[in-house]
């Protein structure tokens, strides 16, 4: 397991929502104290949407500057703007609704009634990714001569499936084998609803740190394979890797197969 890789386990999915809530007000506080602005990718899914719960409950929210936060999201489901299926609704209710964020900032992918095809929703959310990294790229002296195609993303979470899926990620599906694009479209996604957007693991792993958040017994064995470090095309978790940092944020139950050796418990 690379170096970079850290797996806490913490006592009950609601002390692991709490806590990743904590640690991410604390990232966005510390990036911004840094660079001004911060930039984080939300994910949909159990502990994802209870941790930005968690965010909006807490004090310590109102430090951070929401107006200088750009938000992206990891995944999206293909479906009208009003279904609750919407990852980007789920966190509008769960915290973006309730904080001073800058609308310009907050990247939602295409709802299926914006668009006339879900290619168009992925053509959509790259061309934003691209416009979002050339304006970063336009103020930073150190800037890579090849243009990047999406932003620096201080934080990316995401959610784990049983299955070992990320973002929409599916096992032997096309999407995890998906490569030279930012964002891919899935037609089959085997967790409903079938078609969904994207980002590929190539964009995921362009992050600096990437953080994967995981509870219940039903997550074990995905976990156990992700950090056994199985082919990704087979487990795509295990092919998520931060650029400085990758945490795996665990409850005990979803922590139950991963060898005590690679534990830091921090409570
Ligand atoms: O469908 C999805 O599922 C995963 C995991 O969700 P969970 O409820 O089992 O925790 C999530 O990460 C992804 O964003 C979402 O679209």
């Amino acid at each position: 397991m690379s170096s970079n890789v850290r797996v806490t386990p913490h006592p009950s999915f609601d002390v692991l929502a709490a806590t990743t809530a904590a640690r991410l007000i604390t990232r966005l506080l510390d990036v911004q104290g840094d660079r001004g602005e911060a930039t984080v990718v939300l994910t949909g899914g159990s502990v994802g949407i209870a941790t930005l719960r968690e965010v909006a409950k807490s004090p310590a929210r109102l430090a951070v500057d929401w107006g200088k936060v750009n938000i992206w999201f990891g995944d999206e489901r293909f479906v009208e703007t009003n279904s609750p299926d919407r990852n980007c609704g789920q966190a509008a209710q769960a915290l973006l609704d309730q904080i001073p964020v800058d609308p310009a900032r907050v990247h939602i992918m295409a709802a299926s009634d914006t668009v006339a095809s879900l290619d168009e929703a992925v053509q959509k959310y790259a061309a934003e990714l691209a416009a979002a990294a050339k304006t970063e790229w336009l103020k930073d002296d150190d800037a890579p001569e090849q243009e990047p195609v999406v932003p620096r993303f201080d934080v990316l979470l995401l959610g784990l499936g049983p299955d070992a899926h990320i973002a929409s990620l599916f096992p032997d599906m096309a999407g995890i084998r998906t490569k030279g694009v930012s964002v891919v479209g899935v037609t089959n996604s085997p967790k409903p609803p079938a078609s969904r957007v994207s980002l590929t693991l190539e964009t995921i792993n362009s992050a600096q740190e990437i953080w994967i958040v995981a509870a219940g017994a039903d997550k074990a064995a995905a976990v156990g394979l992700g950090l056994a470090g199985a082919n990704e095309v087979q487990v795509p978790a295990s092919g998520a890797r931060g650029l400085v940092k990758t945490l795996w944020l665990l409850d005990e139950a979803a922590a139950a197969k991963v060898p005590s050796a690679l534990m830091r418990r921090e409570n």
